[in-house]
């Protein structure tokens, strides 16, 4: 190939060469048309079309994407191939250090069974001007220059060009280091170093591997999970955006953080964990939505807890309704007074209204340690898509556990562990903590009956527990009325770890 083109540079040399000649001598009126046959000829000649991508194009001191996609398609293959290379550390990327291509190197690519020819190119800066200069010259302009036979053209330019750059913007998304965000409180979104959301880099190293759930229920979410990545077709199929809400609920220490990360993990999405309560308004939270990036996880933590959602929200309604009754002004007040004013609707705006399609391939998780007491509308079918319920430690949960923390897969005592599981509610996160070996040289079979012995203790606890509480039955029913502590039922206490 090198030295076809060298055959070809120095014969169309030739030709400019012999045109800028003869040019002098016709007269002006016969130029145009010699013009025309000379780039006939050349045609004629040379049957390669070219392409060229500027590092930077148009006014905007911004670097070309496409420049960006192509150089991170080609290194790929460039630094296999190319015998220069580049070295550039790049930012927020998992391996910092990227080879491309150097200057004037050349690679060969093939689409479809069509040879063409990638060359990384400079443009020459006139040295001269600048030799009695105290400054050196600028650095040519850079660009890439794609080479191809003309009848490919149609190929090339719809198909070829269109999979590099997909591909090249695919691989420095899987390349990216993952970012975990969070909503900065509105005054500081002006000013010098305004910006609505700070990062650091993602880095919780769980998986679907090590959580632990049922096999089934797990095998499910992945499922889930796989055919929203792929389903941008579908969704645009039928009409709907594509998003997809998740609703985890499940008593404190049951995964629920833990399984949004193994999410992130799995599907290299950034993290945009949004704290409702910083949020002053509705139009705050629409600005926040739009801010984020596509391929995003949106969590809202303990939905519950975040905002006046829950069924309490009825409750205070009324209430405030009573007081408003009695002292207007105290309404106005406590409005200004309320950090946060995002109400349910502005929430259900954000979560299906039709800002929240801008972008794209976005999940919304939100979580919660009381399903039933949160608004109905918010979690209808149709909002929240899929209702994942995090729940107590049994023991095929715990087989996983014992496997991350003790690289176990099967003890003889884990049948007396099934059995004391199916009677007690323990969290995942209880038996992990006892589970982890507490010095280096503790025994596998000491932390094994370390748990035995703790869950022993909770059923003779609970066991204890009930026939106390059926004795003071026996001696006097309660009314409805003794079973509400401060609003809650003797069951949501029980679920909130008091003992009563
Ligand atoms: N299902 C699980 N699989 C693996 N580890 C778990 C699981 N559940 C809990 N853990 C362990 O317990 C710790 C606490 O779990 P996590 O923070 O995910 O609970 P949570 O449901 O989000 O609790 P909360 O409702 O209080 O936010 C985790 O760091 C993890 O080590
Ligand atoms: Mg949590």
């Amino acid at each position: 190939m090198g030295e076809l083109w060298t055959q070809m540079g120095s014969l169309m040399a030739t030709i400019m060469f012999v045109y800028a000649m003869v040019e002098r001598f016709f007269p002006a009126a016969l130029r145009d048309t010699l013009q025309i046959h000379t780039q006939k000829l050349v045609n004629l000649l040379y049957p390669y079309v070219q392409i060229s991508f500027p590092e930077f194009s148009g006014e905007r001191l911004k670097r070309s994407e496409a420049y960006t996609a192509i150089q991170t398609y080609l290194s790929q293959n460039s630094s296999q191939l190319a015998k220069r290379l580049k070295a550039e550390v790049v930012k927020d990327s998992q391996n910092p250090l990227v080879l491309s291509m150097d200057d004037d190197e050349e690679v060969t690519d093939e689409f479809q069974g069509v040879k063409l020819w990638w060359a990384a190119s400079k443009t020459a800066t006139n040295a001269h001007a600048y030799s009695f200069s105290y400054y050196s010259p600028p650095d040519g302009k850079r660009y890439f220059k794609l080479t191809f036979h003309k009848k490919h053209r149609d190929l090339i330019t719809v198909s070829y060009i269109k999979h590099v750059l997909e591909e090249g913007k695919e691989i420095a998304l899987r390349n990216r280091q993952r970012k975990l965000y969070t909503n900065n409180p509105s005054s500081g979104w002006y000013g010098y170093k305004q910006s609505k959301w700070s990062h650091i880099i993602f880095e919780h190293p769980a998986t679907f591997e090590t959580l632990a759930m049922e096999h089934r229920k797990k095998e499910e979410i992945i499922n889930d999970l796989l055919k929203f990545r792929n389903g941008k077709d579908y969704y645009a199929k039928i009409g709907k955006a594509w998003k997809r809400g998740y609703l985890l609920y499940g008593p404190p220490g049951t995964g629920k953080s833990t399984m949004i990360a193994a999410m992130a993990n799995f599907m290299n999405y950034d993290v945009y964990d949004l704290e409702l309560t910083a949020v002053k308004d509705n139009t705050e939270l629409r600005k926040l939505l739009i801010e984020t990036s596509s391929k995003a996880i949106i969590v809202v933590e303990d939905i519950d807890c975040s905002l006046d959602l829950t069924g309490q929200r009825n409750m205070r309604k009324e209430r405030g309704e009573e007081e408003e009754l009695k002292d207007p002004s105290k309404k106005d007040e406590e409005e200004s007074n309320k950090s946060s004013k995002v109400t349910l609707s502005g929430l259900l705006n954000f979560i299906d209204g039709i800002w929240s399609a801008c972008g794209g391939e976005r999940i919304i998780i939100f979580t919660t340690n009381f399903v039933d007491k949160l608004d109905p509308a918010l979690i209808r079918t149709g909002r929240m898509d899929k209702h994942i319920e995090l729940s107590y430690c049994r023991f095929e949960a715990f087989k996983v556990l014992a496997k991350n923390y003790l690289d176990l897969d099967s003890h003889h005592l884990f049948t007396r562990i099934a059995n004391l599981l199916d009677v007690t509610n323990v969290t995942p996160a209880d038996v992990a903590e006892i589970l982890m070996p507490k010095c280096v040289n503790e025994h596998i079979q000491t932390c094994l009956l370390n748990l035995i012995q703790a869950l022993e203790k909770k059923v003779a606890e609970e066991e204890e527990e009930e026939s106390g509480l059926n004795g003071e039955k026996d001696k006097e029913e309660p009314t409805q009325q003794e079973k509400k502590i401060n609003g809650h039922t003797v069951e949501d206490v029980k679920g909130n770890g008091f003992i009563l």
